[in-house]
Formats: structure tokens, sequence, C-alpha cells
């Protein structure tokens, strides 16, 4: 069975908007850790809140499951999605002590990964959480979501503030963790430094489509876009330089949209400035 199988997923966030996601076809095993690769809107965040369910698709032939299971009528036990809007949620900034806010989300059901998570993390059990910085909080976050054992992690770019040795050790656990009990993980992430040795795929959305499914990594010569990587990188790529040649494809491919005739981007240098006085200020704004 696959940890998680997506098939014919289109998804728009409202009706008459166009798609964030078009035809995207999944297909993990168990086991397996992939990094999704994307510029910002690429729609990686929202493929991985609708494997969490937190979405709707409503869009008929849509199949999406994790475990077997599906993601929108059945209860997803041991599924974990972790996210950044966490951080903006008023409960975690109140005046608790950690030690009792992990006590009263669970922390002692799982006594010894609460302890080890706390250990790698460096989270300080008489922090306030009112009064500590954000990577402090998203650190308290992490030992609070990843303390009970998950079979799925979906992870959206949490390690963001993190400093790069708690990031590595975090990385290091997650890894042995996925491979001790064959737990399977997606992370999607712009910070690709200290990432190499992590995943067992990798996979690149563009505009809402999956333009390289999870593809094996390192490059394997058995698969067809593994070869792609390497014909264009050389046999050993790093994951940084393979997210580098993605991502000045997708700017590519963007200007070619752009030459004929889509919505461009960035500074609108070609515009009739007006001169007189009474619209000489105009020019300093885009929003007229
Ligand atoms: N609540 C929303 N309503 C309407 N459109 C949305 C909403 N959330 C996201 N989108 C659009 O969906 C597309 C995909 O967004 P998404 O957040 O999934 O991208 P992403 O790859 O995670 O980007 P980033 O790397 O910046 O986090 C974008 O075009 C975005 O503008």
């Amino acid at each position: 069975m696959s940890a998680i199988s997506v098939k014919n997923l289109t998804y728009s966030h409202k009706p008459g908007i166009s798609p964030s996601l078009t035809d995207i076809d999944l297909d993990l095993p168990p086991g397996s850790r992939t990094i999704l690769i994307g510029a910002n809107g690429a729609g990686k965040s929202t493929l991985l809140q609708i494997l969490a369910g937190k979405r709707l698709v409503s869009a008929p032939g849509a199949d999406i499951r994790v475990q077997g299971k599906d993601v929108f009528r059945e209860y997803l036990h041991g599924v974990t999605f972790l996210g950044t809007e966490w951080a903006m949620n008023p409960v975690v900034r109140g005046d608790i002590v950690v030690a009792s806010f992990l006590d009263s989300v669970g922390g002692w059901r799982y006594k010894e990964r609460r302890d080890e998570l706390l250990d790698i993390l460096d989270v300080d059990l008489d922090w306030h959480m009112h009064q500590i910085s954000d990577g402090e909080r998203r650190r308290v976050q992490l030992v609070m979501g990843l303390m009970q054992p998950w079979d799925v992690l979906l992870l959206d770019e949490v390690t963001v503030d993190l400093d790069v040795l708690v990031r590595d050790d975090l990385l290091s656990f997650l890894q042995a963790d996925s491979e001790k009990r064959n737990a399977t993980i997606i992370y999607a992430t712009h910070i690709y430094d200290g990432l190499n040795n992590f995943p067992t795929h990798i996979a690149h959305m563009r505009f809402g489509k999956m333009v390289t499914p999870p593809t094996s990594w390192p490059p394997s010569a058995s698969d067809a876009h593994a070869v792609d990587i390497t014909s264009k990188l050389g046999p050993n790529p790093l994951l940084y330089h393979t997210a580098l040649q993605w991502l000045k494809e997708d700017r590519e491919h963007r200007r070619e949209l752009e030459a004929q005739g889509r919505k461009t981007r960035g500074a609108r240098r070609n515009e009739t400035v007006p001169s007189d006085s009474e619209t000489f200020y105009r020019k300093y704004d885009y929003s007229h």
C-alpha cells in the first residue's frame, strides 16, 4: 500500500479563480522522505494542507489517500501536519510556562520522545510562551507536534527560523525516526543547505503542476527524471544546485508565458509616466 496516493487532484481556493493545483498525481511508498521544491506560489502548502485533510476537494474523480484512508471521509490516525500558521495562534502566545503547556497537550503520554525532542530542540521548560522569540516558539511547536509518533509527517517550511545547529539535529532525528519506523515525510522548504542526505525523493512543482514527480534522490540511473537532472548537472548533483536549476527553469518558463501575453511581474518601467504637476506624484504609486 502507498503511504500517500493522489489521483486527479485539481483545486481552486475559491470558485471562479484559476486552480492552485492542476492534475496532481502522486504515489509515495512508506518510509520515503520527499522534498517538495517550487517557487513561491507553486502550490506546495496547498497540497500539504489537502493531504492533511484541512481543505476540502470537491472535484469529481479526485482520490486522495493517506495510509490508504480517504482524507476527507475517514479519521486520519498517525498523520501530523506542521505548518507556519501556528506561530500566529494567540493561544501559544499566552502567559503559560512551556512545561505546563506541553503537559496540557499530552506530553506525559510520550515521555521518551518528548524528552529526546526537548534535548534536540534545546527547549527550556521554564520559558514563558509570551516572552520567547519566534524561533524559540517554533522549537516548542516542534516538540509538541513531533512527540506523538507519526506514520506520515507533512512539514510546511517549519525549520525556517531555527538556528542551523538545531535544524541539523532535528533533520537527523527525523531521518533516523523515519528509517526506524518506516514512516513517511513530505517536506516543503526553500532551505536546501544541509539537506542533501535527507530525502529519498525530490519533486518539483510549478504553477500548481507537478512538473517532476517524486524522483529518487540521490539520482538513480533507472529513473528517467533523475537522468534528466544528472544530464544537466553531472552525476552527483547537490540538492541546492538541483533546486536552483529548477527555479531558473521556472523563471524561464514564466518569461516565455509573459512574452505570450501573461501578466508580468516586477517593476513597470515601460509605463507612460505622467509629467504634469497634477499627476506628478502618481509615478511613485503603482495603485494608480
Ligand atoms: N487562501 C487563498 N485564497 C486564494 N488563493 C490562495 C490562497 N492561498 C494560496 N492561494 C494561491 O494558491 C497558489 C499556491 O499557493 P501556496 O501557498 O500553495 O504556494 P507555495 O508553493 O506553498 O508558496 P510558498 O513557497 O510561498 O509558501 C498561489 O498562487 C496563491 O496565491
